[in-house]
């Protein structure tokens, strides 16, 4: 299988303290890898960098590498990479505006439509592939704001998909949401891995266990352990690993 995304030795740091530990990690296209590992193992970090979404912050630094097929991505300049890699937070954000125009603010924004009748094709599309469409297509008009929260979700993965990236980054996308709306966002996620790849950062492991292919365990900033998720789960391979996903710390 092509991997999507190479890393290759990457640290990183705040205020020089080493968070994430030489890491190498390959992410094949179409796959979802889950990142599991309790509090402080610098998941988030991880995808932040992968995203570039801590270039800003004088605190931080970094060594490595990251490829997304083949270009480094901190060489690639923000607008290149916000059309190639999506992200997802925990909370829903949507923009105080319609369901329509939250959906086509970006592709908008970086160029990628011009005529109304794209902007139509684009906005159902996405709210298609959302798992959203049937619930809100005579509403478009609607604040995003009167969603609840588990469509406001969905909605913000709609905003993603209308950029079409090539990789999408979920950071615990199901925090607060009841088991109703997780299960609509994790149909979603194994939807979009035909066309997408995903790297899903989650304190939940079973939801790792659910939906992804392959499951890797961080611990204070280092990778402990990747593999499949079918065979990390039943037999893993590091006492630390085992100790985490039975519940026995974290
Ligand atoms: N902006 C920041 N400035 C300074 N230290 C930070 C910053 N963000 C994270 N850290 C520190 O980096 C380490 C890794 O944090 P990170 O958020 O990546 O972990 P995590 O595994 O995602 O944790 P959680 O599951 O709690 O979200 C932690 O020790 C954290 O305190």
């Amino acid at each position: 299988m092509v991997d999507k995304i190479k890393v290759e030795d990457l640290s990183c740091y705040y205020n020089k303290k080493c968070v994430l530990e030489s890491l190498n990690i390959n992410i094949a296209q179409n796959e979802i890898l889950s990142i599991i590992g309790p509090a402080n193992s610098g998941k988030t970090t991880f995808l932040r960098t992968i995203n570039r979404m801590n270039d800003l912050d004088a605190t931080y630094s970094r060594e490595g590498k990251v490829y997304l097929i083949g270009d480094n991505i901190f060489d690639m300049n923000m607008e290149n990479l916000r059309k190639r890699i999506g992200m997802l937070f925990a909370m829903p954000i949507p923009l105080p505006m319609s369901i329509y125009e939250n959906i086509i603010y970006a592709p908008k924004r970086l160029g990628l439509i011009s005529k109304k009748s794209e902007q139509d094709a684009i906005v159902e599309q996405a709210l298609r592939d959302a798992s959203l469409w049937n619930e809100v297509k005579d509403r478009l008009s609607l604040s995003a704001m009167k969603m609840s929260g588990g469509q406001q979700q969905r909605l913000c993965i709609a905003r993603i998909l209308a950029i079409n990236p090539e990789v999408i980054l979920f950071d615990e996308p199901c925090t607060g949401l009841d088991p109703i709306s997780t299960a609509k966002v994790e149909e979603s996620m194994i939807e979009l891995k035909q066309r997408y790849t995903i790297v899903l950062v989650t304190n939940n492991v079973k939801q790792a266990s659910r939906v992804s292919d392959r499951t890797a365990f961080f611990l204070m900033g280092k990778l402990v352990e990747i593999g499949k998720t079918d065979r990390l789960f039943v037999s893993p391979k590091e006492k630390q690993t085992e100790d985490y996903i039975t519940g026995r710390f974290g």
